[in-house]
């Protein structure tokens, strides 16, 4: 891990540890050629690397999730040492108890971006299965950036598989996992969602007991009429796909929920399956899939809603 150290210490300047939890602690660092500055996550030495399966899992899944509302990967070594974006936001759990509750329009405003990444890394066929204020952090632009894929679920047999292990925090846990049924992951994550959405408003949890079982007794009755995220029978749960243009995630903005990223939003305009898309653009032809694509990362990188139209339709 020494010899790693020095390596990465031709590319990055480390800075002082901002954060340290069970697995790793986090340290400011700067890339030396661009200058920008990122998050240097760094495992314990007891629970380094490939012997604990929580690392593998969740670099493996980082690797493959590219979406403004989920926190890059750039750099791992040997599972020891993470080059993660930077969010100097610090994290949504924080923010939300210094300002009490949030507004609508804030919660709104921010659970568009939860909902983004939910549907986008569940099109990825990835169910996070831990999510939780604690696991969003907000960068210098008041994006929030999912993060700590290390429960996360690529069942093989596609997003209708059935997971069996118990994960996550019981506050945030779907009545169907802690009750130790088969579960979806999918559907369990909407279900945390909701939770997250019912503390964003209310700046408390809505099942919440210092005795678990009392709290787990309250998520199994559900307590709420009409419910459409925390509803007790995953059945009957609203899906992602129908959150992306819910009334009232539409309220003040003119379109749903853009939760593709910039190949997959091509790949669907183009009509071309992800693999052609991603090789037309590894050419790098510098013709009008070229353009699209620069372009379309500039709107992102804008804060522009991810999206391509066929008529002039952006106005001016
Ligand atoms: O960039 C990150 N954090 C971060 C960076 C700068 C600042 C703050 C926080 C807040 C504290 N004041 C200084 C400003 C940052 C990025 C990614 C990850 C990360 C991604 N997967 N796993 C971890 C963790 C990060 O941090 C942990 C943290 C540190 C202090 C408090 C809150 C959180």
């Amino acid at each position: 891990a020494v010899d790693d150290y020095e390596k990465l210490l031709k590319y990055y300047d480390v800075h002082e540890t901002i954060g340290a939890g069970g697995f790793a602690k986090v340290k400011l660092a700067t890339h030396i050629f661009t200058g920008e500055k990122v998050a240097l996550k760094i495992m314990n030495k007891e629970s380094h690397g490939d012997d604990l399966p929580r690392v593998k899992t969740e670099i493996d899944a980082m690797k493959n999730l590219s979406h403004q509302n989920v926190c890059r990967l750039y750099h791992d070594t040997k599972k020891i040492f993470m080059i993660l974006e930077y969010c100097p936001g610090g994290e949504l759990f924080d923010y939300i108890i210094e300002k009490d509750r949030l507004t609508e329009d804030e919660t709104r405003m921010f659970f568009r971006q939860i909902v983004s990444a939910v549907a986008y890394i569940h099109s990825q066929d990835y169910a996070h299965r831990d999510l939780k204020p604690e696991n969003r952090f907000i960068d210098g632009d008041q994006n929030l950036k999912l993060i700590d894929f290390g429960v996360c679920a690529k069942p093989k047999g596609g997003m209708d598989y059935h997971l069996m292990i118990c994960c996550g925090n019981p506050a945030y846990a779907a009545p169907e996992l802690i009750q130790g049924k088969a579960y979806i992951g999918s559907v369990a994550d909407i279900w945390s969602t909701g939770v997250l959405l019912y503390a964003l408003m209310c700046g408390y949890q809505p099942f919440d007991d210092d005795n678990v079982m009392l709290m787990y007794k309250k998520i199994m009755r559900g307590k709420y009429d009409m419910p459409q995220m925390i509803q007790v029978d995953p059945k009957r749960r609203i899906t992602v796909r129908h959150l992306l243009n819910h009334p009232w995630l539409m309220q003040g903005y003119s379109c749903p929920v853009e939760w593709q990223n910039c190949v997959t939003e091509m790949s669907v305009f183009y009509k071309w399956s992800k693999g052609s898309t991603l090789h037309l653009l590894s050419k790098w032809d510098y013709d009008q899939t070229t353009a699209t694509y620069l372009l379309l990362l500039s709107k992102k990188s804008h804060g522009k809603p991810v999206r391509l139209m066929r008529s002039s339709a952006f106005g001016e």
